[in-house]
This record gives C-alpha cells, sequence and structure tokens, in this order.
C-alpha cells in the first residue's frame, strides 16, 4: 500500500496534482520530504502572519501617535528616526531598497538642472544676483520647468560650494575625461555633459515606475514619486516583473536574506551609468553657469539634491551600500498613511506604540482623519526653513501660510480636543545655512518686517505664531510641547524623542489610570 501523501483521494485538485502509478519509492521518499518541507514552511509563514497581525492589532493600552505637517516638512524621516531608536533591525533590513531611492533621487535632480539650464540656453546673463528672481524670465520655455514656482530654494552659492568640487572643475586643468572641451564655452561644454549623460536621464522614469509600481498621483508636479505603507517589499515584486510572491512574509524574509538590489536588472544598469557619469555629474554640478543660476535662484534644487550630489563620488561608486545618514536625506513621497509598531520600554513596562505617518500634500489630507478617533498624541512637523518657498500644489501659497493653516485645523479639530500636542519646528539646519546666505525673510514674509534676520529672531517669530494659533484655539486648555529640530540630525533627534516619549507617557499613565 502506497504511503499516504499530503493529497487528499477526494479533492479533483488534488487528484490531478497525484503522483504517476510509476513513481518508484526512492522518488516517494524525496516527494514526501519535500511536502513535509513545504508544510512546514507554510505554517511557519502563517505562523508569522498571525504574530505580525496581532502586533498590528492595536490593544488597549497601546499609545497612538500621529505624525502630521504639510508635504516635504520631515515626518517620514522623523518616522525613520524612530525606527533607529526603536527597532534597528528593520531600517538594516530595508537598507538595500533605499538604493533604487537614491539612484531616482540623484537622476531626477540631474534631470531638473539640465532642463533648467535648457531653459535659459545653457547660459548664464549678466543679471546682477541680488534681484535676479524678480526681473529675469527664462530665455527659451524648452519645458517650463525653470519657471515653475519650485517648492525648495537651492542653500548653495558660489562661496558654499563644497571645495572638493569647485577647486579644479575639469575644463580648466585640461583633464583628459571630458574630451578636451577645456576651450569651449560654457554652452558647449553643458551640451557635450547633457550628451553624454542622456542615457542616464533616461532611467528616471523607470526608477520611478520601479518605486510606485506604475502609480501615479495628480498634483506631483516635480514628477515626485508617491508611495505607500510596504513599498520597500513592493520593489522587489516590480523588479520580479510585477510577479506576485506568494506570501507577504515570503517578500519580507527575501528582504532579509537573499534580495540584493544589485540583482535588480534597472538598478545594476542605473549603478553602472552612474559609475561611468560621476565626473560628467561632478563636472556639471560645479559648472560656473549652474552655479551662477542657482546664486541668482533662476535654479532651485531640494535639500536632498543638493546632499547626494555632494557626496555623488560615494553614492555613485560600484560597491554603493546606502549609510543610515544617506536613509534620513532620501526622498520619496508617502501616499496614504503607513503605520508602524515599536515596542517601547518605560520604567520596566513595554507598551506597544502605533506610529501613523501620512502623506502631508494637500490632496493626501482627507485621509488622516479617520485615524483621529482614539489618538493619544500628535507631533505636527513644520519645517521653519520653507519661508521663501511656496507649496507644489497650489504655487500660490507660502509653506509656512500652509503650515500655519493646517495647525489651527489640528488645534481647533474636535476630536484631537484632548490629544497631548508637540510641536517640530523642524529643518532648522536649513533655515541657518539659508540665512547665512544673506536671504531675507521679510522679502516673502511681509509682516516680519524690519527685525534682524539673525537665526534667534527668525525662529522665535516663527515660533510665536505657531503658539498664537494654539492659543486661540485651546479651549482645553492643554499643554503645547515645542522643540526646535533637525530631523535628519541623529543624536539630536533621538534626545528630543526620549523627551517625547516621557511627556507622552506622563499625561498617558494620569488618563489611563495606570500609576
Ligand atoms: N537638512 C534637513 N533635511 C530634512 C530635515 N527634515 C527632513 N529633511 C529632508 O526633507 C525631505 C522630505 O522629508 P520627508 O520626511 O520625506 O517629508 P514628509 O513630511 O514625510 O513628506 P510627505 O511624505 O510628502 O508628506 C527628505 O529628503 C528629508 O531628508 C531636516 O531637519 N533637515
Ligand atoms: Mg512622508
Amino acid at each position: 500500500m502506497r504511503t499516504p501523501s499530503l493529497y487528499s483521494q477526494d479533492d479533483p485538485i488534488s487528484a490531478a496534482m497525484k503522483p504517476p502509478p510509476t513513481e518508484t519509492d526512492a522518488e516517494r521518499n524525496v516527494r514526501l520530504m519535500a511536502e513535509a518541507e513545504a508544510k512546514r514552511v507554510s505554517d511557519q509563514i502563517d505562523e508569522d502572519l498571525r504574530q505580525e497581525r496581532e502586533r498590528m492589532k492595536r490593544k488597549k493600552g497601546d499609545v497612538k501617535l500621529l505624525l502630521l505637517g504639510q508635504a516635504e516638512s520631515g515626518k517620514s524621516t522623523l518616522q525613520k528616526q524612530f525606527q533607529l531608536m526603536y527597532k534597528p533591525n528593520s531600517l538594516d533590513q530595508e537598507r538595500i531598497s533605499w538604493k533604487t531611492v537614491i539612484y531616482f533621487n540623484v537622476v531626477h535632480s540631474l534631470k531638473h538642472i539640465l532642463n533648467t539650464l535648457e531653459a535659459w540656453d545653457d547660459t548664464l546673463d549678466e543679471d546682477p544676483i541680488e534681484d535676479a528672481e524678480s526681473i529675469s524670465q527664462p530665455k527659451s520655455r524648452v519645458n517650463g520647468i525653470a519657471q515653475q514656482p519650485s517648492p525648495s530654494a537651492s542653500l548653495m552659492t558660489a562661496s558654499s560650494m563644497p571645495s572638493g568640487l569647485t577647486s579644479s572643475p575639469a575644463w580648466s586643468n585640461g583633464s583628459s575625461h571630458t574630451l578636451n572641451v577645456s576651450r569651449e564655452p560654457g554652452a558647449v561644454q553643458i551640451s557635450n555633459l547633457r550628451r553624454r549623460l542622456t542615457p542616464l536621464m533616461a532611467t528616471d522614469a523607470p526608477l520611478a515606475d520601479r518605486l510606485s509600481g506604475g502609480i501615479t498621483v495628480s498634483g506631483s508636479g516635480k514628477g515626485s514619486v508617491y508611495v505607500r505603507n510596504g513599498w520597500q517589499a513592493r520593489t522587489i515584486e516590480n523588479a520580479l516583473g510585477r510577479r506576485k510572491l506568494s506570501h507577504e512574509t515570503e517578500v519580507k524574509k527575501s528582504l532579509e536574506s537573499s534580495y540584493d538590489s544589485g540583482q535588480d536588472i534597472l538598478v545594476q544598469d542605473v549603478g553602472r551609468m552612474l559609475a561611468a557619469a560621476k565626473d560628467d555629474i561632478k563636472d556639471l554640478w560645479s559648472h560656473p553657469t549652474v552655479k551662477g543660476l542657482i546664486a541668482r535662484r533662476k535654479l532651485k534644487l531640494d535639500e536632498w539634491s543638493e546632499f547626494f550630489l555632494r557626496h555623488i563620488s560615494r553614492v555613485a561608486a560600484p560597491d554603493y551600500i546606502p549609510t543610515t545618514d544617506d536613509i534620513l536625506h532620501a526622498r520619496i513621497q508617502t501616499m496614504g498613511v503607513a503605520e508602524h509598531v515599536f515596542d517601547v520600554n518605560i520604567h520596566g513596562k513595554s507598551v506597544s506604540w502605533h506610529l501613523f505617518d501620512v502623506g502631508g500634500a494637500r490632496g493626501q489630507r482627507h485621509s488622516w482623519v479617520p485615524y483621529f478617533d482614539d489618538a493619544n498624541a500628535i507631533i505636527f512637523v513644520a519645517p521653519v526653513s520653507a519661508f521663501d518657498q511656496y507649496l507644489e500644489e497650489d504655487p500660490r501659497t507660502n509653506r509656512i501660510d500652509d503650515s500655519l493653516q493646517l495647525f489651527t485645523q489640528i488645534c481647533s479639530n474636535a476630536l484631537l480636543k484632548s490629544v497631548h500636542l508637540v510641536l517640530f519646528l523642524n529643518k532648522t539646519d536649513l533655515l541657518k545655512a539659508k540665512l547665512e546666505t544673506g536671504l531675507k525673510v521679510r522679502k516673502y514674509i511681509t509682516s516680519f518686517g524690519e527685525r534682524s534676520n539673525d537665526y534667534e529672531t527668525v525662529v522665535q517669530y516663527f515660533r510665536a505664531h505657531f503658539l498664537q494659533v494654539h492659543r486661540r484655539n485651546n479651549e482645553n486648555r492643554r499643554v503645547l510641547y515645542t522643540h526646535f529640530t533637525s530631523v535628519v540630525d541623529t543624536k539630536a533627534t533621538q534626545r528630543i524623542i526620549g523627551n517625547v516619549r516621557d511627556s507622552i507617557f506622563r499625561g498617558y499613565l494620569q488618563s489611563a489610570a495606570l500609576v
């Protein structure tokens, strides 16, 4: 008699999968062992999933913390700091997925630079730096990019360029890799660089597609990519030709062990192209015309663009693995609401914290409300460096104004009237750098008037506005905890997270009558 197998005798599907009648004893043993192993793996996956579901389920006593604020304010970066603090291994596991994001950030930035150059005929006219922004228009409008109010302003001026990239550009020292263009005018140099960078630029759309899985969100004018919770795993699915992996846990496991974005042909190709184009990228980034357009604020680069271009030697190296600092600077827009669970220990007691990181663009804000109910705490993130920036979604709205309006809505929302409220006045490092370049706050915020343009005066001015909003919308007389932050600074941010955790716990334990 044949040894019973896992296949049922009655089930037609099982009948179809039945081993052939000619199966030998040895083959049968191998098959039975394989079936047993498959069942063991399947049971383990089910168990892992059950535990994951259990963990995600909010229990009485768990803390629900929302991260709110406009797009680009730093919510996901703050979430990464929580992850680093309370679940450091998980960031390691997804480290390699960030390579795709960082490559996309680099390629997209280069494309923006080249498009803007094209709109200005690849030349720098003689506009004085001071008033360039108000008086000059692009000469050609090949793609209109230079005309779009960019939500970010560059901090980079000729004097603050990193020395490694400015001291000896290839065309001034006759270096061989730029096809001997040393005596040609700047426009020819740029046109040569553009030609050589064209294949790399063509990877912008496929990289975006890899990350988003082909989903585009209307209003993402800068061509940014939006991703949903769990994009790291889906990037792998996308790389495998959208073949649905049979199990969520299987995806996670492949992330942990075997997957390397080095296996993704697209990422591999982009890595090779970047390595080959490294000197051209450096030359473009340090080109006098590019520096001039930046200084005249005709070319505006986001902070992550500048960060990765400054570190291009490292990022374009063939064996590049993103550092934690790179991951903190990488930019990818959040779509919807992403939940993250951490076990937080305090006074010997472990409490699950459910952190909700929301998409901050206007088109994403409708998805926040269902999460207001029963929230314990909110960290509202407002980027104070954004005084000279306008919303991507509505170029007429100054980003500080938008933050204040949004904060008004949060403070006055009836569902949130008893939540613990924390305000992060973020991107203080960028604010300092902008003020150091001489950018005047009063040019963008007229009410700032003739106050001194120094960092302390400016941050206190913005803080006073947020405090006023809170005071006017504070029926319940709750406290507002305010912090000046730069959430890319791990040491400082983790100290602040510790403070926030303690203050949330104090209020929470009292209200839950657990003390
Ligand atoms: N220099 C600096 N960069 C920051 C700071 N906070 C955030 N960033 C950068 O700003 C960019 C946007 O940050 P995110 O955390 O993605 O912004 P977000 O609020 O999650 O944006 P959405 O998901 O679109 O709502 C990233 O490239 C971050 O590295 C900061 O304090 N200083
Ligand atoms: Mg985000």
